[in-house]
């Protein structure tokens, strides 16, 4: 029997994993920082990841949009369906060896984020969410392991996580409002992946963010049962080329119900 044709879910995994590798070999020498045109840091680690997944994403024929690649000038023509690539979400944290960083593959179709595939390095944990439902595992010696259904959890006061290095000063007002939890400060796409392993409910954005920061970790939560909706209560679409993919802020939550609460009380405050 012929062995089936590894999946696009399939094949961001096995991206994602050589990604990491790259990663983590850079990770344990001396990080040299380079400062980007718009100021935010960049290393050797982004952009030697970014082409490890270029090389695996490349045979499906399927345009990729890459953070780093749209920092050199090259944006593809994107049509209905394509990648787009945060090869090292959180560099910041990356470059303070907190261990907060993920890869990130996310699949686009018609605006929509449909398979996120989000790995974090150091500790190997993947999150991945297509249209089979989201799981997490852990990768050991390059293969899943442990891999098991995830899903979203309520809870009567939801537990808040917020960016670490992007911090705002609604924040604080919108946890008094809303009676949450204020406990944990993530970087990276990781705090999508909280919510959709039932950690916590509620994630506000206030500060910038562009789709490769978030197309994976949305696709995960969906798939997790959550939502990201835009502050007019929308999901939060892709292909804002226009804007140069640049995101509006968002709340993603244990579920829409309350990212449209929270998105409400967020419009409210920053009037
Ligand atoms: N002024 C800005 N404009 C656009 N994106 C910004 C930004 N400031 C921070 N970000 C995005 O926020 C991401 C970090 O998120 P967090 O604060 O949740 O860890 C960064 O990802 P990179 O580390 O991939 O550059 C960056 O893309
Ligand atoms: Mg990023």
């Amino acid at each position: 029997m012929a062995t089936p044709a590894p999946s696009l879910t399939d094949i961001a995994i096995a991206a994602a994993i050589e990604a990491a590798e790259t990663i983590c070999t850079i990770y344990h020498r001396p990080i040299q920082v380079i400062s980007k045109d718009d100021g935010s840091p960049v290393t050797e680690a982004d952009r030697a990841a970014e082409d490890v997944i270029i090389r695996h994403l490349e045979a499906t024929g399927i345009p990729m949009l890459g953070e780093e690649s749209v920092a050199a000038g090259i944006v593809p023509t994107l049509g209905d369906l394509y990648f787009v690539v945060d090869p090292l979400d959180g560099t910041k944290e990356f470059i303070k060896r907190n261990g907060e960083f993920t890869v990130n593959i996310g699949l686009v179709q018609n605006g929509r984020p449909v398979m996120g595939v989000v790995l974090a390095p150091t500790t190997g944990e993947i999150f991945v969410g297509d249209e089979g439902g989201a799981w997490s595992g852990k990768i050991v010696d390059g293969v899943v392991t442990e891999r098991r259904p995830i899903g979203v959890a309520a809870r009567p006061r939801p537990k808040i996580v917020a960016s670490r290095s992007h911090g705002h000063a609604a924040l604080e007002q919108l946890c008094r409002t809303l009676d949450v939890e204020a406990d944990l400060s993530v970087g990276s796409s990781l705090k999508f992946c909280l919510l959709a392993r039932g950690e916590a409910q509620l994630y506000p954005r206030f500060t910038p963010t562009c789709e490769w920061d978030t197309a994976a970790g949305q696709a995960v939560l969906e798939a997790a049962g959550g939502a990201v909706v835009t502050l007019d209560g929308a999901p939060m679409a892709y292909g804002k080329g226009s804007l140069k993919f640049l995101n509006p802020y968002f709340v993603a939550a244990a579920s829409l119900d309350l990212a449209q609460q929270a998105a409400a009380e967020m419009r409210r405050l920053l009037d």
